[in-house]
């Protein structure tokens, strides 16, 4: 069942832009960065309960997709980190198509291997943990 409610875009310039062209184009094929694929992933506010839009990098392994709390290696956790605590319950749109998930925090051995894969759909992954000593959290999507 889709997330019903208002949305809201990120604040942030680039990143309002590349969601604006997404939502222009129906596709998240219509934005990358570097070249790599982007997703879409819709939350619910932790405080307000509205939707909130944010493009990530696009973490898929045999149909199973994960996302990746970087924000570029910053001390602290994205805001979309607490919402998805606080309601495990998200959308996330891969092209043209869009599908429910249940986000489920990874650990230990289980969260090594997806933070390889998140590494090898992206690079950056790897100098953003460099240059934090924050953990970056990874959520493995369970289809709903
Ligand atoms: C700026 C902030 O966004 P954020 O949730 O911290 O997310 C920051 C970034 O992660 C987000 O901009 C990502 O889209 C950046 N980003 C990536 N960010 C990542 O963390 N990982 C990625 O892989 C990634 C890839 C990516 C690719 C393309 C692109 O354009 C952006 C990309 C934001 O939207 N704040 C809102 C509030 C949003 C919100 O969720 N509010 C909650 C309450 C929050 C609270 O105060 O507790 C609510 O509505 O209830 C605001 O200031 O109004």
């Amino acid at each position: 069942m889709p997330l019903e409610g208002e949305y809201e875009i990120s604040p942030t310039g680039w990143v309002r832009e590349q969601t604006e062209k997404i939502f222009e184009t129906g596709t998240t094929e219509s934005v990358d960065i570097k070249g790599r694929p982007v997703v879409l992933l819709t939350t619910r506010g932790a405080k307000t309960g509205k939707l909130r839009k944010v493009p990530l990098m696009r973490v898929e392994h045999e149909g199973d997709y994960a996302i990746v709390a970087s924000l570029g290696g910053a001390p602290k956790h994205p805001v979309w980190y607490y919402n998805v605590k606080a309601d495990p319950h998200v959308e996330l749109q891969d092209g043209t198509e869009s599908r429910d998930f249940k986000a489920r925090e990874v650990t230990g051995e289980e969260k090594a291997i997806w933070w390889e894969r998140a590494v090898a759909a992206y690079p950056d992954y790897a100098d953003y943990q460099k240059k934090t000593t924050r953990e970056i959290p990874v959520f493995v999507l369970e289809p709903l």
